[in-house]
């Protein structure tokens, strides 16, 4: 299914993956000034529908067939008691998402998408970071290889999310490796953890950082990430290669993003920030990928949650550029 079985043919198809069609943003941007508002009117939701227009090719499209995922792992990191919760909430929710009893399954119904959970050997967690590498290449690939063959080509908007006890130590470290400093400037409460449990996150992604002396950012992925980080990763490049928009989620969607852009600077053109997660170091991440989030709601529940809400933002912005009349249609006159 997916087009590589190496990491280097991985990195080739980033190195190649597709741009944005000029005509069809040019197209779309000409289309908007005629619109029937006072010009800038829909503020950033005029750059938004004009973005999406120049990804799907055409200067009026429509927003048919968003699609979520949801990428479920679990972590050798929890052993060093990094989590609110126990591990296996993990398997316990992925079961709630296929019965439809999560707040992700309601966020897709409202918006219309289709979601599909991938659990990733849930039985076999990926090693504890402060002792080895998370993953062997091989699960690496594995794991970038199932999230390129979860997204459908015919989608035309994709929101990956994921499910992970202890995915926010793992996407804690990703970020210090990627973009500097130490433990304590990316660890957050996650799900809830005390102030001594926040210190301990601190300690561990110190100690994994001290462990990982690759900051080459795909090593950084294997070593220090998880397998739904590394689906993640393989879905929003496939979104690119299909030129299929994106609508980031949290921090560990973030962290797991933010290592294409490491690897090929551009590699998120085709992606938005969702929201900005209540996680403290989310907003730096973003910044630090020049990502303005489209939503501030206090969320931090990952499952793609943040993601979803910002469909409807995307629908509204492409069915006002696509819907509206002309001036010359609609016999107003312009200014
Ligand atoms: O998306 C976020 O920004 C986010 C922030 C905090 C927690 N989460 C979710 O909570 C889980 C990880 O929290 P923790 O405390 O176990 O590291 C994982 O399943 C994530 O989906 C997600
Ligand atoms: C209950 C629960 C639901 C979640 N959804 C995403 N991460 C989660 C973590 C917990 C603990």
């Amino acid at each position: 299914m997916a087009p590589f079985s190496t990491i280097s043919e991985f990195k080739t198809l980033l190195a190649n993956a597709p741009e944005a069609d000029d005509d069809a943003t040019a197209g779309a941007r000409r289309r908007n000034a005629q619109l029937t508002k006072p010009p800038g009117a829909l503020g950033r939701l005029e750059e938004l529908a004009i973005w999406y227009a120049g990804w799907r090719g055409s200067d009026s499209p429509a927003i048919d067939a968003p699609q979520i995922v949801v990428f479920a792992g679990n972590h050798g990191v929890c052993a060093q008691g990094v989590s609110a919760f126990p591990p296996e909430v993990t398997v316990q929710m992925v079961a709630n998402f296929e019965h439809g009893g999560a707040a992700i399954n309601q966020l897709a119904k409202t918006f219309g998408a289709t979601m599909h959970v991938h659990a990733l050997e849930l039985d076999r967690p990926t090693a504890d970071f402060t002792q080895s590498p998370a993953m062997s290449e091989a699960e690496f690939i594995a794991a970038l290889r199932t999230g390129w063959g979860a997204v459908n080509p015919a989608a035309d908007l994709l929101v990956p999310g994921e499910m992970g006890i202890g995915n926010t130590t793992v996407a804690a470290a990703v970020g210090a490796a990627l973009f500097g400093g130490i433990g304590a400037d990316w660890v957050g409460r996650g799900t809830g953890v005390d102030d001594a449990g926040l210190a301990n996150k601190a300690r561990v992604v110190d100690a994994g950082l001290a462990r990982h002396a690759s900051r080459e950012p795909l090593e950084v992925l294997r070593c220090l990430g998880g397998r739904e980080l590394a689906a993640m990763a393989g879905a929003i490049a496939a979104a690119r290669a299909h030129r299929i928009p994106v609508i980031l989620d949290g921090f560990i969607c973030t962290a797991a993003a933010a290592v294409l852009e490491k690897t090929r600077a551009g590699a998120l053109d085709h992606c938005v920030a969702g929201h900005l997660s209540a996680e403290g170091a989310h907003g730096r991440m973003l910044d630090s990928l020049d990502k303005v989030p489209l939503l501030s709601l206090g969320l931090c529940l990952g499952e793609g949650s943040g993601g979803a809400a910002a469909i409807g933002v995307l629908k509204a912005a492409v069915a006002c550029h696509s819907g509206m009349a002309t001036f010359a249609e609609a016999g107003v006159s312009d200014g």
